[in-house]
């Protein structure tokens, strides 16, 4: 299965001594970054009468020298403005300006704010211009000199190619560091990082290219993760990122395989919802209805008394028990929460008794993060347990605001996972998967129209779906799970408007698509 890997800065300047290490030169890794940055410009855009690389003091600045020599030896004209000294550069970075030079790049200097008037000025010349400003290698906020530049950069209405990632974005966060360039494209140099994903990160990229192999083998990519944990060996536990990928169409084929021609419901798992509380009535149907549309071969909620006529005759297809039916204890999972309320703390504990898969959602949330006796249930289960915090009841279960949670959404998945050890599911744009082990999965699909009331019931019955029907598949459950998240993602971005109810009916058909084998979905 492709993988599409994403790293911090830290674990990237490992593989990439990692890799020096084992034989292939700093060198000659900016060289291929080089090549592939000219290759990719040139296909990016069709005019390339004048390119202009903006480089920085750092490997990205050196990244700049080298394409620009690979499009010299095309013979097209290109301009580098070093916004350091030439003089002041060493190492590799020297050796690639030496031969950009040498191979008729103009170099020009702009090292002090008043040369800004030249910047814009050759700005204005190119009908392509190359950020190679900073890239990983960034650490605090821009300032004098390099923001405006950045400023001229953002106004000169020319298309601009970012070389690893649009300087001025914070590649852990995806937060601006001041001020940013907004980039037309970007192209990762040997893994997406996660400012391309997070923050205001995703908006700065622009288009994000495929990942530039420059030679960084996966081997060094997995080394690297382990190598950058910096936790105290005292620790009970490490709690740094183990893995983190993005979620891609393989997942999504792995999950939903063929149905076998003699299928039968029993086949593919009953999921039984918990939840309905007066006012709240639609949201364990929608669950009910989200389990079906991911395959589910049987629904049935569970609901309070008071509310049980009304949840009984408002459907056809999810069947509704009264909570005095015990006719859950067969269920093959369990969604816990949906409209449930705050008053079914007994209930979520009986529940989290048992062996069952169990997905805790919404008011089950609620409940948990009020009551530290749920809390220890939940931490200390050990059959399957997957939460589904947005970033609100996130903020509640890490005794936390949502301001933090989601300034570094990474922190709080991993916070989550050592505080609950279970599967988390952190919802919200660019919706992050984590497993008990610390495998994290970024969701890059989806759509804004999915923040409406309901689509989390219905995302929550999907993931019941797929953990009442793990047998079988051979997908993993980090595919099972994370791929849930990108059909519910891939419905929701279909277009034209819809209710929470008929995105069920949206997710059941890419699913159907899938099984089908038509092709990719988008
Ligand atoms: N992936 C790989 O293995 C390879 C990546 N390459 C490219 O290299 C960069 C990373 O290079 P690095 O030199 O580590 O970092 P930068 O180019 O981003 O810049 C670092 C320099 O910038 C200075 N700095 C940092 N913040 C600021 C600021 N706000 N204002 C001014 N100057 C700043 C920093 O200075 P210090 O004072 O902190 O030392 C550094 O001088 C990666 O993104 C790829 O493009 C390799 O080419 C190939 C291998
Ligand atoms: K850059």
């Amino acid at each position: 299965m492709g993988i599409t890997r994403i790293l911090t800065a830290a674990q990237m300047r490992k593989a990439d001594e990692i890799t020096i290490a084992s034989g292939l030169s700093a060198f000659d890794l900016m060289d291929r970054a080089g090549r592939i940055v000219a290759n990719s410009a040139l296909k990016c855009v069709p005019d390339y009468s004048r390119i202009v690389v903006i480089a920085g003091p750092g490997n990205n600045g050196g990244d700049g020298f080298a394409a620009a020599c690979h499009l010299r030896k095309y013979r097209i004209p290109v301009t580098v403005v070093s916004l350091v000294p030439v003089d002041s550069l060493s190492g590799e970075l020297k050796k690639h300006a030496n031969l950009a030079v040498k191979a008729g790049v103009k170099v020009r200097e702009a090292t002090s704010l008043g040369a800004i008037g030249e910047v814009e000025r050759w700005l204005s010349r190119s009908s392509i211009v190359i950020d190679a400003i900073f890239g990983t290698g960034l650490c605090r906020g821009l300032g004098g000199l390099m923001a405006e530049v950045v400023a001229k950069i953002n106004a000169c209405d020319r298309p601009v190619f970012s070389i690893d990632i649009a300087s001025g974005i914070c590649s852990d966060s995806g937060v601006i560091l001041g001020v940013a360039v907004k980039a037309d494209m970007t192209l990762p140099i040997a893994a997406t990082k996660w400012g391309h994903w997070l923050a205001e990160g995703r908006d700065y990229t622009g288009r994000l290219l495929d990942v530039a192999d420059i030679g960084i083998s996966d081997d060094a990519i997995e080394a690297s993760w382990r190598e950058t944990c910096d936790c105290d060996d005292e620790q009970e536990r490490c709690f740094c990122v183990n893995s983190a990928s993005l979620i891609n169409d393989e997942y999504l084929k792995a999950a939903w395989p063929p149905r076998p021609r003699l299928s039968h419901k029993g086949y593919f798992g009953h999921v039984w919802v918990f939840g309905g509380s007066v006012g709240f009535t639609g949201a364990p149907q929608l669950a009910g209805l989200g389990a079906y549309a991911a395959g589910a071969g049987l629904a049935s909620i569970i609901c309070p008394d008071e509310v049980w006529p009304i949840i009984a005759s408002a459907n056809l297809e999810v069947m509704t028990h009264p909570e005095s039916s015990s006719a859950w204890q067969k269920a093959d999972a369990i969604v816990a929460g949906p409209g449930w309320g705050l008053e079914r703390g007994e209930l979520l504990s009986r529940l989290l008794d048992t062996e069952k898969p169990l997905v805790v959602d919404a008011d089950a949330l609620n409940m948990v993060a009020a009551n530290p006796a749920l809390q220890s249930k939940l931490a200390n289960r050990t059959a399957l347990t997957v939460i589904t915090p947005h970033p609100g009841e996130a903020a509640r279960l890490l005794e936390s605001d949502i301001g933090t949670v989601q300034d570094d959404r990474k922190q709080a998945v991993l916070d989550l996972v050592r505080r609950y050890r279970c599967w988390v599911v952190l919802k919200g744009s660019e919706t992050l998967v984590a497993s008990p082990d610390r495998d994290i999965y970024l969701n890059p699909f989806g759509s804004p129209q999915l923040a409406i009331a309901g689509s989390g019931d219905v995302l929550a019955g999907m993931i019941g779906a797929q953990l009442s029907r793990q047998k079988g598949d051979g997908a993993t459950l980090g595919e099972l799970i994370s791929s849930t998240v990108a059909l519910h993602a891939k419905a929701g971005a279909r277009e034209g408007w819809y209710l929470p109810g008929e995105l069920a009916k949206l997710v059941s058909e890419v699913r159907q698509n899938l099984e089908r084998g038509d092709g990719k979905e988008k």
